[in-house]
């Protein structure tokens, strides 16, 4: 089901779908036609009243919820944050629960399109691409790995000619956003104080100290990857505070909640922008199957995320011409929307055996006394983040770069998808049960640890595309994976493996038995184990993302053909409009995504200040304060 609420977009096909201008007592609009039918049944076109705001935010993720709490600091200013999804349930705040959260309605469920050349042990060949849907967005259902990314990344960003956004530029915002407590930091690089709590986690399995100790003796450096440098291992660091989940629901926006001139309205889908010309006014939302509009005085910034900002874009006649005009949609302004997409692949098929009691004891999970250890002291199994226990970042011998340079990462799992049995993990890969019950299902009583090493540079490009002008469709989201020309995607993945192997074999990992599984994967077994041949296949198979999805409205400059906004986050060619979440991110990070996103968030909030602060005159009110409350 390509669409989550037949229901209505059946209705919205029914009343046809021509776009036109539309007068209003508050002037002159564009709308698609459906918006404005107010003598048939279901939704009426406007509520009473159109209500008036500063600055409207269309998102409350990441990026979102970050810039509308840093917006609204300013008394002055009425700020709308408008949010599709519901709020976020006490439940999503325990660290180990992480991964449940796919499977339940806080999830868009979006999949890539189907491939001939990868996700072939998926459910329909279909890769998941999950999403938050829910007031704090992705924030409130990710693993809470906290990364910022290496120094080489930001040079890369400002490099493509984004002036602001080099390391210098953005690592004040990772320091703002921070309030650290883990033991090993290189101090000079991280702060204290600010909204998300950053933690070691309190119960780590065996496996992962000898993890610890068997990377450091097959030659990387234990380091803080937050701080100077990110090319070494390290026990992973956790968004969270008292051992639970800091979102930036629970932090930023659950302390500005109480400001009279913050407006959140959840369950609010925002279908299009409203233009007056090339000048963005507004925008049209549904909630409680009713049209409603709002007015922005000042701005509109779109932090939709990577899959749905772009969408509104192209709702709204802002894409690639001929694409829009293909599904009918007037053109106001013709940009490369949608055209760059850059995705973080794993494999998950690398597990190894051990002859000795190391890994994650699973049944402390549902043990009773692990709850009262997390509410009582923030403390025990349930702070696991998933599993997810230690990173090392590696550079791989097919590596092109000159300088020291991660292109892989190595996430450390105290124990993998056979330990729940196939009921949770597996399935949030839709990996087929053929699959499962030959490669996991004989491992379900064995002490098995596992690393996905994780494709931080990808060669091959993805792309997004509108399925049609119906609001209510998903996009289509093509990962285009492993067809870069060179197909060095695919050897790196394999010069990866190598190296994992290389930390298996240590004396220190040997001491406890430890064997790699060897089970071939159905649709390989015809290929010798351990060739480059049989993991090229096992790859195609089992290789998954993780979520990192940047790029469909890629930051650059004016002469960039594939930049949709520009350095300070507005659209090229329309007044009013910024985009601001990770959809702009131009290059693949060595990081995951969350907390990069909210530095977007906190940088978005500067420059929108900075301008507006000017322009309205300097007052006593200094908008860079650093509140505490948030
Ligand atoms: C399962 C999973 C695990 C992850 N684990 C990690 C991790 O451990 N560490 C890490 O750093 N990153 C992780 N990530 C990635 C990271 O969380 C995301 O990249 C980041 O949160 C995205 O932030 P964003 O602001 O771009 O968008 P989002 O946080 O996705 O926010 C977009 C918001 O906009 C709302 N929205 C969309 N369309 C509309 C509309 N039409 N009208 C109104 N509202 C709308 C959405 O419902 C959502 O709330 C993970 C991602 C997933 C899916």
């Amino acid at each position: 089901q390509e669409s989550e609420n037949e229901d209505v977009a059946d209705m919205l096909n029914r009343i046809g779908d021509e776009y036109e201008q539309v007068s209003s007592r508050n002037g002159k609009f564009f709308f698609p036609k459906y918006a404005n039918y107010g003598a048939q049944a279901g939704p009426q076109p406007y509520s009473n009243a159109i209500e008036e705001f500063d600055f409207i935010v269309v998102g409350s993720g990441s990026a979102g919820a970050t810039l509308a709490t840093r917006l609204s600091e300013n008394p002055k200013w009425r700020v709308l944050l408008l949010e599709v999804g519901k709020e976020p349930s006490a439940i999503t705040d325990i660290p180990a629960l992480a991964a449940s959260f796919q499977l339940t309605d806080y999830n868009w469920g979006y999949l890539m399109e189907k491939q001939d050349n990868i996700g072939l042990g998926m459910v329909d060949q279909r890769m998941a691409w999950p999403r938050g849907r829910v007031l704090g967005g992705t924030s409130v259902i990710n693993y809470m790995i906290h990364v910022r990314g290496n120094r080489g990344d930001y040079k890369r960003w400002k490099a493509l000619g984004n002036p602001g956004w080099g390391y210098e530029d953005v690592l004040p915002y990772f320091k703002k956003l921070e309030d650290y407590s883990v033991a090993y930091a290189d101090a000079g690089y991280r702060n204290r104080g600010g909204p998300i709590g950053v933690q070691d986690v309190s119960y780590r399995s065996d496996s992962v100290h000898i993890f610890i100790n068997a990377a450091q003796e097959a030659g990387l450096k234990y380091i803080d990857y937050n701080g100077r440098g990110s090319l070494g291992v390290s026990y992973v660091q956790a968004s969270t505070r008292r051992g639970r989940r800091c979102s930036v629901e629970n932090t930023y926006l659950r302390n500005a909640r109480g400001r009279p001139n913050l407006v959140i309205s959840t369950l609010s889908r925002v279908t299009n922008l409203i233009l007056d010309g090339t000048t963005v006014v507004g925008v049209q939302y549904i909630k409680n199957r009713q049209y409603h509009t709002a007015k922005a005085k000042k701005e509109v910034i779109l932090s939709a995320g990577t899959f749905n900002s772009p969408q509104i874009l192209m709702l709204s006649g802002i894409g690639p011409k001929t694409h829009l005009e293909e599904l009918g949609i007037p053109v106001v302004r013709d940009l490369p929307v949608g055209e760059t997409l850059y995705d973080h692949l794993t494999f998950l098929g690398l597990l190894f055996k051990s002859n000795d009691t190391i890994t994650i004891n699973y049944s402390d999970l549902e043990n009773p006394r692990s709850f009262i250890s997390l509410v009582s002291n923030g403390t025990g199994p349930l702070t696991s983040l998933g599993g997810v226990e230690a990173l090392a970042y590696i550079q791989t011998n097919v590596s092109r770069e000159k300088d020291k340079y991660p292109d892989v990462e190595l996430i450390f799992l105290g124990g993998g998808f056979h330990m729940d049995k196939g009921a949770l993990y597996a399935k949030t890969f839709r990996i087929t049960p053929k699959i499962y019950d030959a490669l996991w299902k004989p491992l379900e009583d064995e002490q098995v640890w596992t690393i996905l090493p994780m494709l931080l540079h990808p060669k091959s490009k993805g792309n997004l595309k509108l399925k049609s002008k119906n609001p209510y469709h998903w996009p289509k989201l093509f990962g285009n994976s492993f067809n870069d020309p060179e197909n060095l995607d695919m050897k790196t993945f394999i010069a990866s493996i190598r190296e994992v192997q290389r930390i298996a074999r240590t004396p220190t990992f040997q001491k406890f038995g430890t064997e790699q599984v060897k089970t071939p994967i159905p649709g390989c077994e015809h290929l010798v184990f351990d060739t480059d041949e049989y993991w090229s296949c096992a790859l195609m198979h089992i290789t998954g993302s993780l979520h990192h999805q940047v790029g469909t409205c890629k930051m650059g400059p004016a002469n960039d053909k594939t930049a949709v906004v520009d350095s300070n986050l507005k659209v090229y060619g329309i007044n009013r409009l910024r985009v601001a979440d990770c959809s702009v991110i131009p290059v693949t990070l060595s990081a995951h995504t969350n907390i990069p996103a909210i530095m977007v968030g906190e940088k978005a909030a500067d420059l929108i200040k900075d301008e507006w602060t000017e322009a309205e005159g300097r007052s006593n009110f200094d908008p860079r304060r650093n509140i505490k409350d948030a």
